[in-house]
């Protein structure tokens, strides 16, 4: 009798996906006529099966702790659930605010029911419940995260005894957080429990930040001769002036380019500090992790690896996921983290309109309009003659009290060409055939949602990183075109026809390219790929 024991793999959609079992087949040998054996199944029997969640068997337990906004909390809930799918236990620490919006405006909490290892758990940013969160008040959730967080963050894991659960989980074994949020850090050193950053923004930009010290010393930053012109602040021949002090860069930056936080002419600016500060501390992490691809920022990424070693190069995420998503389970579905609620009627309008004829705005999650920019935008859009859709938040135009007089040829053109919306479905709204464009304010998450689906852009950043990604988008990449520091509606109007007909075609190499090598990246054997594996076997690694 021969006995084969062989682990059962259940899919992660069944309701036994938290079980593990093993069952040992017992072969006995019958003799034919002909005296040569024929095998056949004698029995079937399940010797084991327990719940993973007992004692030894208990799986590595991630904390995921994102910055608490909408472009944060979106990647690093991708990469929560990839590690879901491969059975880790993971909590992701949100904001009180932030949880409150997903419950609101997301489907995440009922999503990510399936996987019974993930759960949320959250502690206050410190802010009041009205601070608006947006525009240029966003670093203040930085410095009261740096006040509040610190002593919060303490209390939830020593009540929780590093949120073990009572013994269903392992006390967290290592903690994957946003790169800024080093408050969190002495009671981690205390506790003994390993900590990754992961950096939700672009290559190039963290690697600008990390080289503020030599930027500084190099007389590059703070910028000098002010100007009265409120877009720039600075005059053009400073702002036009190469940056020669951020290695692989040279050449390609200007002091406009560099992140918006070095837009400051006092070194001591708390906002830029910050910056530099958390962004010097991540050598200190057990590794890094960053949401791109060796395709598209191999020599920045090169650059970082000489100070910071084990670096994850795992994106993009949106893309990975759902490859990933698709490879272990039958039914697609889709996670969504809206902090606002997203406006499907918008995906019917599209429907309506010819293949590759409407050009997609939005500005993400944080950027203000001033009631000027507003109309300049809307005057160059309309004044194309092209089809839009534009997502305009709630909460995003400075001054607007509800009773914005509309020019009526704006209205007209609109009614007549476009589409407004509060908040949409970008990723599905980006795959739509109707769509041929997108208008971004070059935040991370919407380049890389841009670029896998060889979307050219036009790049309008606003604050922050946004200022470099552009950038790298139109002279790097050559992916589309930056308007940055400009808001006039008849550069609007040429680029929209720009991007839309008149260099249609030169765009679309680029963009093709690209798309294919970010598609390499996520596939098995790509450079995402086997990172996220070998980022996989480190966390597990840690429990050994
Ligand atoms: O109508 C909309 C608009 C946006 N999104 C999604 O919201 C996210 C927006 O993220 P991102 O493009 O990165 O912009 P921000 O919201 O501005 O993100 C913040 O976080 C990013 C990652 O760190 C930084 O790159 C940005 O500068 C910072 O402002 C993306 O996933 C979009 O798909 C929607 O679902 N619907
Ligand atoms: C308000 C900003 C603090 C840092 C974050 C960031 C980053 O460099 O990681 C980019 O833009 C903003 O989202 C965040």
């Amino acid at each position: 009798m021969y006995a084969i024991q062989q682990d059962l793999k259940i899919p992660n959609d069944s309701p036994f996906a938290s079980v593990s079992a093993s069952i040992t087949i017992h072969i006995v040998p019958l003799y034919s006529l002909q005296g040569l054996p024929k095998l056949a199944l004698s029995k079937v029997k399940i010797i084991e099966m327990r719940h993973q969640e007992s004692a030894q068997e208990l799986p590595p337990h991630i904390l995921i702790f994102p910055y608490p906004l909408q472009g944060h909390v979106n990647s690093m809930l991708k990469l929560a659930e990839l590690l879901c799918l491969y059975n880790l236990h993971v909590t992701m620490l949100l904001s009180d605010f932030t949880h409150g919006r997903l419950l609101l405006h997301a489907n995440a909490q009922s999503h990510f029911a399936r996987y019974p290892g993930f759960r949320f758990v959250t502690i206050p940013d410190g802010l009041p419940e009205d601070h608006p969160r947006a525009g240029d008040r966003i670093l203040e959730i930085l410095l009261s995260l740096k006040e509040t967080g610190g002593p919060e963050f303490r209390r939830l894991m020593e009540s929780t005894d590093c949120l073990s659960d009572a013994g269903a989980r392992r006390p967290v074994t290592c903690v994957i957080m946003d790169g800024v949020l080093s408050f969190a850090i002495p009671l981690l050193e205390e506790k003994g429990i390993p900590y990754i950053y992961f950096r939700t923004i672009s290559a190039c930009s963290f690697w600008a930040y990390f080289c503020i010290q030599e930027i500084i010393d190099a007389g590059e930053v703070p910028l000098k001769g002010k100007d009265e012109d409120k877009l720039t602040y600075w005059k053009k021949e400073e702002m036009d002036s190469m940056v020669k002090s951020v290695p692989g860069m040279e050449g390609i930056l200007r002091r406009r380019d560099l992140p918006g936080f070095c837009r400051v002419n006092d070194v001591n600016d708390p906002g830029f500090q910050s910056i530099k500060i958390e962004t010097r501390k991540s050598i200190k992490a057990r590794a890094l992790i960053l949401n791109t691809f060796e395709d598209l920022e191999g020599p920045v990424l090169d650059q970082i690896r000489k100070h910071i070693p084990n670096l994850y190069s795992i994106g993009p995420l949106h893309a990975h996921l759902k490859a990933r998503f698709a490879a272990k389970t039958s039914k697609p579905s889709r996670a969504s983290g809206s902090f606002w609620e997203e406006d499907l009627s918008c995906v019917t309008w599209l429907d309506s309109q010819p293949t590759k004829s409407v050009i997609y705005v939005s500005f993400g999650s944080v950027t203000l309009l001033t009631q000027n920019e507003l109309l300049e935008f809307w005057y160059g859009l309309v004044n194309s003659g092209q089809r839009f859709l534009w997502v305009m938040r709630p909460d995003s135009i400075i001054g607007n009290d509800g009773e914005r007089q509309i020019p009526v040829e704006l209205e007209e053109g609109t009614k007549a060409r476009g589409y407004l919306v509060g908040w949409a479905p970008q990723e599905e709204v980006l795959t739509h055939p109707a769509v041929c464009a997108f208008f971004t304010h070059s935040g991370w998450n919407s380049t890389l949602e841009s670029i896998t689906v060889k979307m050219p852009m036009i790049c309008w950043p606003y604050y922050a990183d946004q200022a470099i990604n552009s950038r790298f988008v139109s002279e790097v990449w050559k992916l589309g075109l930056d308007m940055k520091d400009t808001c006039d509606r008849m550069i609007v109007e040429k680029m929209v026809r720009d991007i839309m007909v008149v260099r249609r075609e030169e765009f679309l190499q680029a963009t093709d390219h690209m798309a294919n090598l970010a598609r390499k990246a996520i596939s098995e054997g790509g450079s995402s790929y086997s990172n996220l594996d070998r980022l996989i076997e480190f966390l597990r690694a840690m429990i050994l």
